[in-house]
């Protein structure tokens, strides 16, 4: 089984920070004021009021959520509602998203050969299969059957890997999990899965060297990992 992180990983962090992170900034004002009373929208802009000292101020409430796009906070409530709005980028053909080639070839290839392919990624599970339902090498969604976001819980924590395995069913050291943050990696291998750091030039103009690894088998694109999966 391979569980795979997205931005990094199968695709370019620029497209979520270049594209992604200013689109949901933008738009962020309109859809609070458009969708305040949505209970699933309201119960995410409560959990920021909540977090914020129970303000209830909405235009706290996107302030305080824009300056958490600007940090890059992998924040539940921000992941849920940043997906809400890319959904109309997605469905207006504003963008679509970026995946390696080499991520989406190795994906259809590993699919193909009835490898069990999982997604983990800070980005809300909807937001996941608008991702992979809209990205540059087409409707990529029927390959993933089973998805996980950080209601699971948190992408650095050993736990969080654990809940994985149980939810599909396998032991730990049967999953392969593929990600660009060795502190992730780090946290999968504590639960005992097997690591690989996909540590690609474009994101990362300096590779990782061996110390930095900490351990975990280096490839510059997904084609390296048939040899170990
Ligand atoms: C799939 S939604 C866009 C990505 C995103 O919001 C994000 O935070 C990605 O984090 P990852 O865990 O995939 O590195
Ligand atoms: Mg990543």
């Amino acid at each position: 089984m391979i569980l795979t992180d997205i931005e990094g990983t199968t695709s370019s962090i620029s497209f979520v920070k270049d594209v992604l992170f200013p689109y949901a900034r933008r738009a962020l004002p309109g859809f609070v004021a458009a969708h305040r009373d949505d209970p699933d929208v309201r119960r995410w802009l409560d959990v920021v009021a909540t977090e914020h000292g129970a303000i209830c101020d909405d235009a706290v409430i996107v302030e305080t959520l824009q300056g958490w796009i600007d940090a890059d906070r992998k924040h539940t409530a921000l992941k849920a509602l940043q997906g809400m709005i890319w959904s109309a980028g997605y469905q207006d053909a504003d963008f679509t998203a970026h995946i390696y080639p080499d991520a989406a070839d190795a994906l259809r290839r590993w699919h193909a050969d009835g490898e069990t392919l999982a997604v983990y990624s800070s980005g809300s599970v909807p937001a996941q299969k608008l991702f992979f339902g809209h990205s540059d090498a087409g409707d990529l969604t029927g390959l993933i059957s089973n998805w996980f976001d950080t209601e699971v819980g948190g992408k650095r924590e050993a736990e969080s890997y654990a809940r994985i395995a149980d939810a599909l069913d396998a032991a730990p050291a049967e999953i392969l999990f593929l990600s660009d943050v060795v502190e992730e990696l780090d946290a999968a291998r504590d639960a005992g899965m097997r690591t690989v750091l996909v540590d690609r030039l474009e994101d990362y103009p300096q590779p990782r060297d061996a110390a930095s690894a900490n351990g975990h088998t280096r490839v510059t694109a997904f084609d390296q990992i048939d040899a170990i999966r």
